[in-house]
């Protein structure tokens, strides 16, 4: 079976600095990766090479076994699922739920006159019902909530049962409820074998789901670690990717990180010596 996702050395230059430098990546069928990185760090631009919306400036980036460059990506798309900021900034504001869902089966954002039966509508009921907003089918999608509206865009994305699932910071925007919630929900679709391999973006380890299987760290458009989570996502390798001391710990399933040097400051605060 070939690679979900195999970069080799891709590089992304915009405005002659390199976006990506020299990526080596592969995403094997059944692997759950988080990407993370501080901000700037090139998470976006490796989620659009995967995504099939930007092509490397240099060095290969096959996505579904197809080289880019060599394949037509409108074939590709609709096997990839997407959610992202990009993608809702995209839907029709007065659309109805129901059908931001349904037009995932075309790839387009807006129905218009696409075809869908009865077994679509299902699987669009059934996906919101899975995301928790099965609820909101008939709500305009610029009237829902930032929760709402991330929950919708993830059952939008699986709606093609996509091979490949992209989430580009999820939980971004959501109170500690919601980001629990989705975070929860985001975990039982990865602990299920039917699942795509999926690909989730963001800054923060809490916002890591149960179940997720490898980690890719970025920091400059480079690979600071890649690999198995339990290997890679060390308090040396996040201090690394975050450029400050970090200790990291795993209860339960789930990931905490916070900086060392918080300790060490409080310590003098404490004993009220001067802190720079
Ligand atoms: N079209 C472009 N032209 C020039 N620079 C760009 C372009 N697109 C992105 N960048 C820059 O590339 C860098 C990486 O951007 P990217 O969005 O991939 O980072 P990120 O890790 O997703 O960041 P964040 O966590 O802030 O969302 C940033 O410094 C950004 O300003």
């Amino acid at each position: 079976m070939a690679d979900i996702v195999n970069l080799a050395a891709v590089t992304v230059v915009r405005d002659g600095k390199p976006l990506l430098d020299s990526v080596d990546w592969t995403v094997r069928q059944g692997e759950r990766w988080v990407v993370l990185g501080p901000n700037g760090a090139g998470k976006t631009t490796l989620l659009r090479v995967a995504a099939t919306t930007i092509h490397p400036s240099s060095g290969s980036a096959a996505v579904l076994g197809q080289l880019l460059g060599r394949v037509d990506v409108f074939t590709l798309r609709p096997r990839i699922g997407l959610a992202s900021v990009a993608v809702a900034d995209q839907l029709p504001r007065h659309e109805p739920v129901r059908d931001v869902v349904m037009t995932a089966l075309h790839a387009v954002v807006g129905r218009w006159r696409e075809p869908y039966d009865t077994a679509d509508e299902q699987r669009a009921a059934y996906l919101l019902d899975q995301l928790g907003v099965g609820a909101l089918h008939d709500r305009h999608f610029g009237s829902l909530s930032e929760g709402e509206r991330k929950r919708v865009l993830i059952a939008r994305a699986l709606m093609a049962e996509p091979e490949l699932l992209l989430l580009d910071e999820p939980a971004a925007g959501l109170d500690l409820g919601g980001r629990e919630e989705l975070v929860h929900r985001l975990g039982m679709l990865a602990r299920d074998p039917l699942s795509p391999a999926t690909v989730l973006v963001t800054h923060h380890v809490e916002e890591i789901p149960e179940g997720f299987t490898h980690a890719l760290m970025l920091r400059h458009g480079r690979v600071v670690a890649a690999g198995p989570i339990e290997q890679t996502l060390t308090a040396a390798n996040l201090s690394a990717c975050f450029g400050l001391p970090l200790e990291v710990h795993r209860e339960r399933g789930r990931w905490t990180a916070r900086t060392v040097a918080i300790g060490a400051h409080k310590r003098l605060v404490d004993a009220g010596e001067p802190t720079r």
